[in-house]
């Protein structure tokens, strides 16, 4: 199966459990819960979405026939001298749409620990080293388990409560970016010290100036 991929960069995560690690980033392109297109925004089931993750045209992007293919592509960004504590990050748009057995494969046979940004409505293959569910109201979750659960706050019809029992070992409440940040941002921290099973993930990337 070829793999279409909006861009790939290195970086730290900036977010959640890892944040401050370097990281390879791979966006896939394409989302089933927004085309990506602005015209949809208002209509879509997530209307927040911060990332450009239509076609292939960002740096590093573009069309890989395979799965070796990409993951050399992966390989060849990582910019430390050697594999140790090397990591790659799927994102996108929503990955689980393109991640399969032969990509997870392909990754760890280069030495690469597998970290997963999934909007969990498509159930994980197996394999990956870490997985990162953030549920968008109105959309049901099928992956209820994971390793950190990140929720974007605050989104009214899906309420932290509803998804505290969940099947984590994190919990970590994250500012929705856009016109309220500010605001956001308070009630989260509000939110986190009075319900001490949540963090606060902030978006650390954005904060200091890298991709
Ligand atoms: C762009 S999404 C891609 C992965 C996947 N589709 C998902 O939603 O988890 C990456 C992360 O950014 C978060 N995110 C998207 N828009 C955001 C916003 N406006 N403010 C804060 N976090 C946001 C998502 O919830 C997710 O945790
Ligand atoms: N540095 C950095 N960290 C991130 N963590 C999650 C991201 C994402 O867009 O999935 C992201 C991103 O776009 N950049
Ligand atoms: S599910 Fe993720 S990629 Fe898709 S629109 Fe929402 S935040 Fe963006
Ligand atoms: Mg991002």
């Amino acid at each position: 199966m070829a793999y279409m991929i909006k861009e790939m960069f290195a970086t730290l995560q900036g977010e959640g459990a890892y944040a401050g690690r370097a990281a390879v980033f791979c966006r896939f392109a394409g989302c089933n819960l927004w085309s990506g297109r602005e015209a949809d925004r208002a209509g879509a089931t997530c209307r927040f979405c911060d990332t450009d993750f239509v076609g292939t045209d960002g740096e590093g992007g573009g069309r890989f026939a395979d799965a070796a293919s990409l993951a050399d592509a992966i390989a060849a960004i990582w910019a430390a001298p050697d594999r140790d504590h090397a990591f790659v990050v799927f994102t996108g748009g929503e990955p689980l749409l393109q991640l399969d057995a032969k990509l997870i494969a392909a990754v760890h046979a280069r030495g690469f620990e597998i970290a997963i940004e999934t909007n969990g409505t498509l159930a994980a293959p197996e394999g990956i080293d870490w997985i990162c569910v953030s549920p968008k109201e109105g959309a049901a979750l099928v992956q209820r388990s994971g390793h950190e659960l990140k929720l974007v706050y605050p989104q009214p019809g899906l309420l932290p409560e509803a998804v505290a029992d969940l099947d984590f070992q994190q919990f970590w409440l994250q500012p929705m970016d856009g016109p309220d940040q500010a605001r956001n941002t308070q009630q989260a921290v509000a939110y986190c010290r009075t319900h001490p099973r949540w963090r606060l993930s902030l978006q650390t990337h954005k904060l200091i100036g890298i991709p």
